[in-house]
């Protein structure tokens, strides 16, 4: 398998897809055939059904849910788990929760793009305890310890 399979949940829901040929992210919308649309008012957080779930293709990989930064950055609203993480394994509904930060409410309508999914490859291997870990050239320093004037 090496398309990324797409399941329809529900009726009305839509399909991911890119914005271009070259965008990283495959855009997630709003199904809301019943609601139609939801208001989050400034602090709100919702969770947003997609009413769609997805089959990885094969191999070690990890779907990413990304704000769409039109929406955050013109509108405040941005995933409330900052990115969520799509296991290889889930078989469930796509799930994405915003939350407006800004003070003016906002309407998500059903259909709306909320957010972006991102596929990427991942690397998982075995946990292995040690004494000591091999020397490297940054060592222990840590934030701000290169560059300093
Ligand atoms: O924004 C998100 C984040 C997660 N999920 C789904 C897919 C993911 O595989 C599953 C579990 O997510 P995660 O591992 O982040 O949640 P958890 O709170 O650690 O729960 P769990 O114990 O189920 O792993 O929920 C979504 O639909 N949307």
């Amino acid at each position: 398998m090496d398309k990324l399979q797409i399941k329809r949940l529900r009726e009305g829901a839509n399909l991911p897809r890119r914005a271009t040929e070259s965008s990283a992210g495959y855009d997630l919308c709003a199904c809301l055939p019943e609601e139609g649309e939801i208001t989050l008012a400034p602090g709100q957080a919702h969770i947003f059904p997609t009413g769609i779930a997805v089959g990885m293709p094969h191999g070690q990989m990890v779907g990413l849910i990304y704000a769409r930064s039109g929406l955050a950055v013109r509108h405040g609203v941005v995933p409330t788990n900052c990115v969520g993480v799509i296991d290889a394994d889930y078989t469930g509904e796509l799930l994405v929760s915003l939350q407006n930060t800004f003070d003016t409410p906002y309407i998500i309508r059903h259909g709306d793009r909320i957010a972006q999914l991102v596929l990427t490859p991942i690397f998982t291997p075995p946990i292995q305890e040690v004494e000591e870990l091999a020397a490297t050239g940054r060592g222990e320093g840590r934030f701000g310890s290169t560059g300093k004037r």
